[in-house]
């Protein structure tokens, strides 16, 4: 797959089938969207994700904004769905005020030579938000392409949106997360190390911190499973910042069921299956480990079920 900030410009003979969003998360409803535009691969249309970035000052001057995927992760999942090319277009001044008419002309039907789009019906763009699916269309009988507008996948009677999976994140309903995304939610980082109390009470962690730019469910203790390497393991996973112990970061640690290596310098991929209890105080590192003992059976307890 090809990565671009520019608006690609394709050969003579080449064709594209675009959608057209921001696309956090990659949910079920963003994953019909690009069912939609793969199909034309048949067509011989180069499969186009094409979604806006923050523009270079924000970049500079604000923290970003924490999202459900960082755009190396939604760069790595396009490329699974079979996307082509992934067009991360910075959301320039000019960009901004640019009319949709010339929008469409200059970048999708010059530069990408569009036979296909495919957006939700909610979708807008360009200089006043004047560009629609109704424009689109319009524009397609010009220029020569046909447009789908998409009806919004829903989880009864709501819409799946990037919205709707960030309120359910933030209520640490994992469950419900996974079923609106069509995959489970996971953070990464390196392994590094902490300070070595965990190997003291029996339950050694892996410690990592994730991307700022992730958003992570609440502050809490998970049952995830981890890949590192070539490996998947089981086990039980603490957000937060370790009130026992009193970190000053906020950290995602996890004891890995079966497992008896030196890890640190890996990177880890952690997946959130469910949530189960609050981060604590403890009194000692004893208690919180009379405390961790009933968290690995359950979350043994867990995966006996749901590998079943
Ligand atoms: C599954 C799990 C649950 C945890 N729960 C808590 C908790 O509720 N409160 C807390 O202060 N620390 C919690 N911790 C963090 C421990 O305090 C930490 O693992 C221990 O202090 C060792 O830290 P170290 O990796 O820096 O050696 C948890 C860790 C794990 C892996
Ligand atoms: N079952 C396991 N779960 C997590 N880490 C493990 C496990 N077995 C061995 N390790 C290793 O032990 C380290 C954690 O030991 P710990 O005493 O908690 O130190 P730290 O404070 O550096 O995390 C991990 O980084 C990893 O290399």
């Amino acid at each position: 797959m090809i990565y671009t900030t520019d608006v690609p410009r394709l050969g003579g003979g080449e064709t594209s089938a675009v959608t057209l969003g921001k696309f956090d998360g990659l949910h079920r409803g963003h994953q019909k969207l690009m069912n939609c535009i793969r199909e034309k691969k048949e067509d011989n249309c180069k499969a186009v994700i094409f979604t806006f970035d923050v523009s270079p000052v924000v970049r500079l001057l604000h923290t970003p904004a924490k999202g459900l995927l960082t755009n190396e992760e939604r760069e790595e999942l396009a490329c699974e769905r079979g996307m082509d090319i992934l067009v991360e277009c910075p959301f320039t001044d000019e960009l901004m005020h640019m009319e949709a008419e010339v929008f469409v002309k200059e970048f999708l039907v010059n530069r990408m030579h569009v036979k296909y789009l495919a957006v939700g019906p909610d979708f807008r763009f360009g200089h006043d938000r004047a560009g629609s699916p109704a424009l689109l269309d319009d524009m397609g009988k010009t220029y020569g392409f046909t447009v789908d507008v998409v009806e919004k996948l829903k989880d009864g009677n709501r819409e799946i949106s990037s919205t709707y999976v960030r309120e359910e994140l933030e209520k640490g309903n994992m469950e419900k997360v996974n079923e609106l995304l069509g995959y489970v939610y996971f953070t990464r980082g390196e392994i590094v190390h902490g300070r070595q109390l965990g190997r003291t009470i029996g339950v050694p962690t892996a410690n990592l911190i994730p991307p700022v730019c992730k958003k992570l469910p609440p502050n809490g203790v998970y049952i995830t499973r981890s890949r590192i390497g070539d490996k998947i393991y089981q086990g039980i996973t603490n957000v937060g910042y370790k009130p026992t112990v009193a970190e000053h970061f906020l950290g995602v640690e996890t004891y890995l069921f079966d497992c008896d290596e030196d890890l640190y310098g890996q990177d880890a991929e952690v997946r959130f299956y469910r949530y189960l209890r609050p981060e604590r105080k403890f009194a000692s590192l004893q208690e919180l480990k009379g405390q961790l003992d009933v968290d690995v059976q359950k979350g043994r307890e867990f995966f006996k079920a749901f590998d079943k």
